[in-house]
């Protein structure tokens, strides 16, 4: 790979290799991901999709390979820097990964609160996540109480509560109807206009390339097959 070629890039994989129990999930994956793109990811199920997003948000270690986030070398960071690297993604998880004995209010408010945000400050976020993604009015309810499409829009609204600089979402509409998906889509594409950097693992890609410019990346069995360049069409 040309070391200059990604000068610019905030994420950088280098021969990115996962594998499970011998099993390759994801193989010799290099990529370059410049400041403010639109990522798009496909492929068939067992692809390596959740992989690729869950090595970038340290979920998972890599077996073989680099990850450099604005040339810092992920398998270099220490335990103690690890919470302040993660303060930069917002990881949208397939499975949501809320906490169900917390309410919606406080799954959202979690991460400021251990970033050490004030509380005014964090009352005032929230609201404002949870009034954009539609989950306001059941700020006070549990997650195991919510369906799955509105379980999702929590994750969303804590993926977006700490303004990450980098967004990684996957399947983030998954669950949801299409005035939903639609609403996450906005939510989304906000971000991005405001310079964001997302990253959406989606089998519902026509949906979500409508929207914005951006590149589209397909991997099978673990391998980046192809990475192209799109153009948005108005919805
Ligand atoms: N924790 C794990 N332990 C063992 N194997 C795993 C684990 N997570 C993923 N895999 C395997 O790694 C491969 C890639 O899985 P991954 O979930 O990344 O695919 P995907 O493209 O996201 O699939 P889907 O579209 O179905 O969500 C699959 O073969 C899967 O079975």
């Amino acid at each position: 790979m040309n070391l200059d070629t990604g000068k610019n890039a905030i994420i950088r994989l280098f021969n990115v290799t996962k594998h499970y129990g011998g099993k390759p999930a994801l193989h010799n994956v290099s990529l370059d991901i410049e400041p403010g793109e639109f990522v798009f990811i496909s492929g068939p199920s067992g692809a390596g999709k959740s992989t690729l997003l869950k090595v970038l948000y340290l979920a998972e270690t890599l077996s073989d390979g680099q990850i450099l986030i604005d040339g810092m070398n992920l398998s270099r960071i220490s335990p103690a820097r690890l919470p302040f690297l993660r303060r930069r993604f917002g990881m949208v998880f397939q499975d949501f990964k809320l906490i169900p004995t917390l309410n919606v209010f406080d799954n959202v408010a979690l991460a400021l609160e251990v970033a050490g945000k004030n509380p005014s400050f964090i009352r005032k976020k929230v609201r404002h996540v949870l009034r954009i993604t539609g989950m306001e009015k059941k700020a006070h309810m549990l997650p195991p109480t919510l369906s799955g499409g509105e379980q999702q829009r929590v994750a969303v609204a804590r993926a977006v509560a700490g303004d990450p600089d980098i967004i990684l979402a996957d399947e983030p509409t998954g669950s949801l109807d299409q005035a939903s998906a639609r609403r996450v889509l906005e939510i989304l594409l906000a971000y991005h206009k405001k310079g964001g950097t997302i990253l959406v693992a989606s089998h519902h890609l026509q949906q979500l390339q409508t929207v914005v410019t951006g590149r589209s990346i397909v991997l099978e069995k673990g391998r980046l097959i192809s990475a192209t360049r799109l153009e948005p069409y108005a919805i």
